[in-house]
């Protein structure tokens, strides 16, 4: 049987390396893939069999001259110890230190119909110059038939307490916009980084014109993108809030790393912890999952 043929009737993980960038391919025989950067454990696609890219990734990410230190515009990237510089430490670095450095390969394993890799990151002397605190963190990727599972595991791994917050900045793709609808989120109190203030949602549908940047607290476990005929449903379960964010127009055309038109064709719905930043002691972890799921 040829590598080809291999690959394309079980279940895979293999190296891949994108634009000088070293990553992991992860496959099933039904044709879906998802690919996971090393630097930022930064999942940059999911292709769902029969639905197609999942996942917004600029075309001006500029993957072939990423440093460390630098954050990828797209895909999924992990945010910790800190949201935006919203703290709990806010010398850090906007949205922390995850999303910059190098991951390395923890396992990775397959099944009869599915495909999983973890990656790890741990303090080092660079991270513990930012933030003086022992931690590991360990993102699983899953990848089954029309289901993408990303799963955050953070540990104190040294000897002080330390408050955190963390997100996965999830870059969904979409048609146009204007579109799309996001169901679940009536009822939700929320913080309105464009116009200021604190809301609660009167919208059960929401949708969207241009520019947003919304923290909900407190969020149900499930909610619906519906986009022409695809409903995507994201799960999470110990993420209590969601960020809802779009640069709109304006925003876009500062982003260098951002075609000007880039924002009709994405929206991040992110499963965050931000506005209740736990506590973790020495020993102790934390776990968030964000599942996206799309119907059989
Ligand atoms: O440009 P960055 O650092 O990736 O951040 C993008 C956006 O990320 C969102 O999560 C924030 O709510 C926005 O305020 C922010 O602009």
């Amino acid at each position: 049987m040829s590598t080809a043929e291999v690959l394309n009737s079980q279940p895979f993980v293999e190296p891949v390396t994108l634009e000088g960038q070293p990553g992991l391919t992860l496959g099933l025989p039904d044709g879906s893939r998802a690919t996971v950067l090393l630097h930022g454990a930064h999942v940059l696609s999911w292709q769902a069999a029969g639905w197609g890219e999942q996942l917004y990734l600029s075309p001006a990410a500029g993957l072939a001259s990423l440093q460390s230190g630098q954050a990828i515009r797209g895909g999924v990237p992990v945010i910790f110890p800190q949201f935006e510089l919203k703290g709990p430490d806010t010398s850090l670095p906007r949205h922390g230190l995850a999303r910059q450095r190098a991951w390395t390969l923890d396992s990775q394993q397959v099944g009869r119909d599915h495909a999983l890799v973890t990656l790890l990151l741990s303090d080092d002397p660079i991270t513990r110059a930012y933030w003086p605190h022992g931690f590991a963190l360990e993102l699983t990727v899953s990848l089954a038939p029309h289901r993408l599972d990303l799963e955050l595991h953070a540990t104190n791994t040294g000897d002080t307490p330390w408050p955190f917050s963390a997100a996965l900045h999830t870059y969904l793709a979409v048609s146009e916009l204007t579109q799309v609808r996001l169901q679940g989120l009536e009822g939700c109190h929320f913080q309105d980084a464009v116009t200021g203030g604190e809301h609660i949602e009167d919208h059960p549908e929401k949708r969207f014109a241009g520019e947003m940047d919304r923290i909900y607290a407190q969020v149900p476990r499930s909610l619906l993108l519906r986009d022409g005929p695809r409903r995507l449903t994201l799960e999470s379960e110990g993420f209590e809030d969601a960020v809802v964010w779009n640069p709109g127009p304006d925003k876009c055309a500062a982003l260098k790393d951002m075609p000007a038109e880039g924002w009709r064709e994405m929206l991040c719905v992110e499963a965050a912890q931000v506005v209740n930043p736990p506590m973790l002691q020495p020993g102790e972890s934390w776990t968030g999952r964000q599942s996206l799921v799309l119907p059989d």
